[in-house]
């Protein structure tokens, strides 16, 4: 028994892992969205999930997505995962991290990407793709050497039982 365990879960199962689990936190109807920050030697920064500002409750505020008065929906409140995590970090820097996501980065949310100095994106699900939003992020990333790269699954299942 002196050998190490062999099953044990990847680097980018375990954050993408914490990042979903984030986004357990969101009490947005319709899309969940986590995202966590690590450090480029592999450490926990910062993490968020999709919700709206502090004082402006979740039980007050919309979470419709469609109304002709944008004020009733949700989009005009919403602070988006991966700018939470971002303003969730008290630590300094974020210069060279990278960003586990589960959706990838809307245009707003890539600006404030490369202006925090993160380098590097991994994301899950890419459902907008080629809305404006993601094409436009797409661009900027690529203008601002911010590489993305699709999450791979694996074929492991991570249950957490508390
Ligand atoms: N990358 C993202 N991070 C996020 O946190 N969001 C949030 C904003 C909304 O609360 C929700 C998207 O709502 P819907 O249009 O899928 O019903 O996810 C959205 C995106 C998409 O760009
Ligand atoms: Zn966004």
């Amino acid at each position: 028994m002196n050998d190490k365990r062999k099953d044990y879960i990847t680097w980018d199962e375990y954050f993408m892992a914490v990042a979903k689990l984030a986004g357990m936190r969101s009490k947005d109807p319709n899309s969940q969205v986590g995202a966590c920050i690590v450090s480029a030697d592999n450490k926990i920064l910062s993490m968020g999930y999709n919700g709206f500002p502090m004082g402006c409750s979740d039980d007050e505020f919309p979470w419709g997505r469609d109304d002709e008065d944008p004020l009733k929906t949700k989009y005009v409140y919403v602070t988006h995962s991966e700018l939470n995590a971002i303003l969730n970090y008290r630590g300094g820097s974020l210069e060279g991290a990278k960003l586990y996501v589960s959706l990838f980065p809307c245009n707003e949310c890539a600006k404030a990407i490369i202006q925090a100095g993160i380098k590097t994106v991994i994301y899950d699900s890419d459902k907008y793709d080629g809305t404006p939003a993601v094409m436009a992020s797409k661009m900027m990333f690529q203008a601002a050497g911010v590489q993305f790269k699709k999450y791979t699954p694996t074929d492991r299942k991570i249950e957490i039982t508390v």
